[in-house]
C-alpha cells in the first residue's frame, strides 16, 4: 500500500467522541515505551505525525489519524508502567477499555511487544482478555533492529508456545523496527486486506 496523506485528526479522552465510526479503524496499544507512536510514524513514513518520547507514558489520550482517506490508525497510550499516577493510569485504564468493547469500526488491535524483553504476564493477560471478549488482535514485535533476528524469532517462538496452552487458534504477528522499517509492507499489505473486508461487507450490506 501507499501512503500517500496521513493527517493527524483529533485527540480525545472518551471514545464517543472519537470521530464518527465511518471507516476500518486499527488500534496500536502496548506497554508504554514499547514504540506504538514510533511505528505508525514509520508506517506513515511521517518522522513526527504521533509524538515519541525515549521517556514512557508520552501517549495519554486516544489520538486518531486519517490514511489516504479511507482508514483511521489510532495511538493508544501504554499500559503498564508510566511515570503517572496510580489514579491517572486507572482512569487511562477505564477509557482504554471502553474505547476496545465499544468503537464500531475497530477491524484490529495491534499488540505491540517488545521483543528484547521475555514474555511478560502483563502482555499475555491483555491478550487473554481481547481473546475472551472476541475482540481481534495481532502481535507486533518491535524494536527488532536491538538485537539478532534469532534472537527476536525465539521470543516469537516462547510467546506462540504459551499462547497455545489457552488457544487453539494462534494469532497473526509481525516483526518490525522503526529504525530499519523492517516489517513496513506487512502490516501495510495486512491492512489493505482488512480494509477490503470491510468494503466487502460495506457492499453486501447496502
Ligand atoms: N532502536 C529502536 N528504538 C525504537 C523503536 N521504536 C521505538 N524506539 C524508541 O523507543 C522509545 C519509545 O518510543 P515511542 O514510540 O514513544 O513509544 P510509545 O509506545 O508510543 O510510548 P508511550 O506513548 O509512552 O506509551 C523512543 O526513544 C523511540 O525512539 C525501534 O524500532 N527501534
Ligand atoms: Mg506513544
Amino acid at each position: 500500500m501507499i501512503i500517500h496523506d496521513a493527517r493527524f485528526l483529533t485527540s480525545n479522552s472518551r471514545a464517543d467522541l472519537c470521530p464518527a465510526p465511518t471507516l476500518p479503524e486499527y488500534a496500536f496499544i502496548g506497554r508504554s515505551n514499547v514504540g506504538k507512536s514510533s511505528l505508525i510514524n514509520m508506517l506513515t513514513e511521517r518522522k513526527a505525525l504521533a509524538k515519541t518520547s525515549s521517556s514512557p507514558g508520552k501517549t495519554q489520550l486516544i489520538n486518531h489519524f486519517i490514511i489516504n482517506d479511507n482508514w483511521f490508525l489510532v495511538d493508544l497510550p501504554g499500559y503498564g508502567y508510566a511515570k503517572v499516577s496510580k489514579a491517572a493510569r486507572a482512569e487511562w485504564a477505564k477509557m482504554i477499555n471502553y474505547y476496545l468493547r465499544n468503537r464500531a469500526n475497530l477491524m484490529c488491535v495491534c499488540v505491540l511487544i517488545d521483543s528484547r524483553h521475555a514474555p511478560q504476564a502483563v502482555d499475555l493477560e491483555f491478550m487473554e482478555k481481547l481473546g475472551e471478549e472476541g475482540i481481534p488482535f495481532v502481535m507486533v514485535f518491535t524494536k527488532a533492529d536491538k538485537q539478532s533476528t534469532a534472537q527476536t524469532k525465539a521470543l516469537v517462538t516462547e510467546y506462540l508456545r504459551k499462547m497455545s496452552e489457552i488457544w487453539d487458534e494462534l494469532p497473526r504477528y509481525f516483526l518490525t523496527s522503526a529504525e530499519t522499517g523492517l516489517g513496513r509492507d506487512e502490516v501495510l499489505d495486512f491492512i489493505a486486506e482488512v480494509n477490503s473486508e470491510w468494503k466487502a461487507d460495506a457492499a453486501a450490506n447496502a
